[in-house]
């Protein structure tokens, strides 16, 4: 299942990390990926060993954190620290696997459950640069307002196309789920998703309150942590 997370930054939270990225040190994508990546990868992507980097990922990683919709359908356990990348000129990242484990600054290690893109550059500004993800159901292909995030599953293949004209930037991060199995998260979600519009509807009622319990229960019964 693949989810769309609107307003993840404001128009001016986007304009502000812009400005902020464009004084960062970019260096080749290839830094971050095992073998079968680089031989796909090509890319620029802010250097983790600088400065402004911590600054601008604990930015992105609070956004994140704060977003209720986000928490929803996730349910994170671990993010890893959001990392910043720039295609331009042609540049693409082929079909390839992200890793199933990477290391973590608090924890040791942590699981990627889901691969999460935050766009940075409104779309009609560049041209190509879909992420086109691989799932069951097909092909889908992803292009989203600045400040809007894609959330998809980690074990699917995926790729960026070539950027023909312009420039795409953007933050990617991976998430380990307190709910590993991607049907439960979805039915979770869903049952989140109706309970929440049914409370807006009609209020609150015995029935919202036992449905809640049950959201709950499972939760409890489902969740690793
Ligand atoms: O740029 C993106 O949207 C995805 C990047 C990606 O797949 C990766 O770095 O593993
Ligand atoms: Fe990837």
């Amino acid at each position: 299942m693949m989810y769309h997370i609107p307003g993840v930054l404001t128009t001016d939270e986007v304009a502000q990390l812009r400005a902020q990225l464009a004084l960062a040190p970019w260096i080749d994508g290839r830094a971050t990926v095992g073998n079968q990546g680089a031989q796909v990868k090509n890319n620029q992507q802010v250097d983790t060993q600088s400065e402004l980097y911590q600054k601008l990922q604990s930015a992105v990683l609070q956004a994140v954190n704060q977003h209720s919709l986000f928490f929803a359908a996730a349910l994170p356990r671990q993010i890893s620290s959001p990392l910043f990348n720039r295609y331009q000129q042609q540049e693409t990242y082929g079909f390839h696997v992200d890793g199933a484990v990477r290391s973590h600054p608090q924890s040791g290690w942590m699981r990627t459950d889901l691969s999460a893109t935050l766009f940075l550059c409104e779309p009609e500004s560049y041209d190509g640069g879909e992420l086109v993800v691989n799932d069951t159901f097909g092909q889908h292909s992803v292009k989203l307002p600045a400040g809007d995030l894609i959330l998809y599953p980690a074990s699917s293949l995926h790729c960026v196309t070539p950027v023909t004209r312009g420039v795409r930037v953007a933050s990617f991060m991976w998430i380990q789920s307190m709910i590993r199995d991607d049907k439960k998260r979805a039915m979770l979600f869903e049952l989140d998703r109706n309970i929440q519009t049914l409370r807006t509807r009609h209020g609150e009622s015995e029935e919202v309150l036992s449905l809640l319990n049950h959201y709950h229960n499972l939760l409890r019964e489902w969740s690793e942590i």
